[in-house]
């Protein structure tokens, strides 16, 4: 089902320690902000309890969360963003040539138009809708660089210097951040802590590099196009690091509505992806998203253009080899059948792309 039509969008404010808020009726709709640093230090199994507890809270009832106190330094996460941003200022044609090939691969660079996120699963929908409104945006995806099978498509080292290292160390880091709060949420759910370890070690992520060029917004605003049109993520949780530019757009499951996740210095927006929604037998909520234009500049009488914007999304994964079935503590009945990771994700994105 495709959520394309315009929407009433209520921006909403955060005090600085808690909470970004959106009351309406008897569905309020919250995006909290939950500091991790606790989680990460103590030895307090009542303190690690506690903030287990509020983000397992926050899944259940929006899906999505704000991080702080995550503990990945902010020149870290500059820089990375400053080597995306050198990247794709490369020429098209260096680009091209590290195109993405393959769903079962899925590294290399996507140009503008490639992808379209839609949640239709039927290929000739998708197919129609990317021909008349294409994703604005290009992307380059990263996997492990040891998989035995498929290869990175990494630039010349002249023509990125530390790329390939900045991108391999990030990785690293973000799949450091994944197994901290998969075991946050092991704990919320009243399992071991360590339940999910051996079920993520084999680090079958996807780092996903963000570019969207700058756009008229005329052209936005034609039926049916959007940054990145309404969609759910695939594997158990997403890490998305956000300029300052705004766009990420989330939807209120009870209204339909979508809300603005305003960037928040600092902080690290968390989703949970299909997968984990499907593991947790819908206990944890795999919510809608999309990116929008943001506010734009007059360029001229008639026209205004959005600014450029970048953000780094870290496609956080079960081990391709993992079965995914009702975890326990899950309900009685499970929901859906058992599913294989790699199966699943490679069905996905086959579909996703041209
Ligand atoms: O760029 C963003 O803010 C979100 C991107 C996103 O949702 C995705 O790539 O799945
Ligand atoms: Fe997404």
């Amino acid at each position: 089902m495709l959520f394309l039509r315009t929407t009433v969008i209520r921006h909403f404010a955060y005090s600085k320690r808690r909470l970004a808020t959106i009351s309406q009726d008897a569905s309020s709709f919250r995006i909290p902000v939950i500091d991790f640093a606790k989680f990460r230090a103590t030895k307090s199994e009542r303190e690690k309890k506690e903030t287990s507890n509020e983000i397992v809270s926050a899944f259940k009832e929006s899906g999505f969360i704000y991080l702080t106190g995550h503990g990945i330094p902010t020149a870290t996460i500059d820089s990375t963003f400053r080597k995306s941003k050198e990247f794709f200022g490369m020429p098209s044609e260096v680009k091209d040539k590290l195109a993405w090939e393959d769903p079962r691969s899925n590294r290399g660079y996507v140009k503008v138009g490639r992808e379209r996120v839609t949640q239709s699963a039927d290929p000739s929908e998708i197919a129609a809708l990317r021909e008349k409104a294409p994703d604005f945006k290009e992307s380059m995806e990263i996997g492990r660089d040891w998989d035995s099978e498929w290869k990175n498509q990494w630039p010349e080292e002249s023509d990125a210097p530390q790329f390939k290292s900045s991108m391999l160390n990030f990785y690293q880091i973000c799949h450091d951040l994944h197994v901290h709060i998969m075991r946050s949420i092991a704990l919320g759910l009243q399992l071991e802590e360590t339940f999910f370890d051996d079920k993520i070690n084999d680090q079958c992520h996807n780092l996903r590099l963000l570019s969207y060029p700058p756009i008229k917004r005329s052209l936005l605003e034609s039926e049916g196009q959007a940054r990145a049109g309404a969609h759910s993520d695939y594997g158990t949780l997403t890490l998305l690091f956000q300029d300052s530019v705004g766009g990420l757009e989330v939807q209120n499951p009870h209204t339909g509505d979508f809300v603005a996740a305003t960037p928040i210095p600092g902080t690290i927006v968390i989703n949970v992806g299909d997968l984990m929604a499907r593991w947790s037998n819908d206990v944890l909520r795999s919510t809608l998203h999309r990116v929008v234009a943001p506010p734009a500049k007059q360029i001229s009488e008639k026209e205004t253009v959005t600014p450029a914007r970048q953000s780094i999304a870290f496609f956080c994964n079960p081990n391709f080899s993992a079965e995914i079935s009702c975890l326990p503590n899950c309900g009685k009945v499970a929901k859906y059948p058992s599913v294989n990771t790699g199966a699943y994700i490679v069905g996905r994105l086959a579909v996703t792309y041209t």
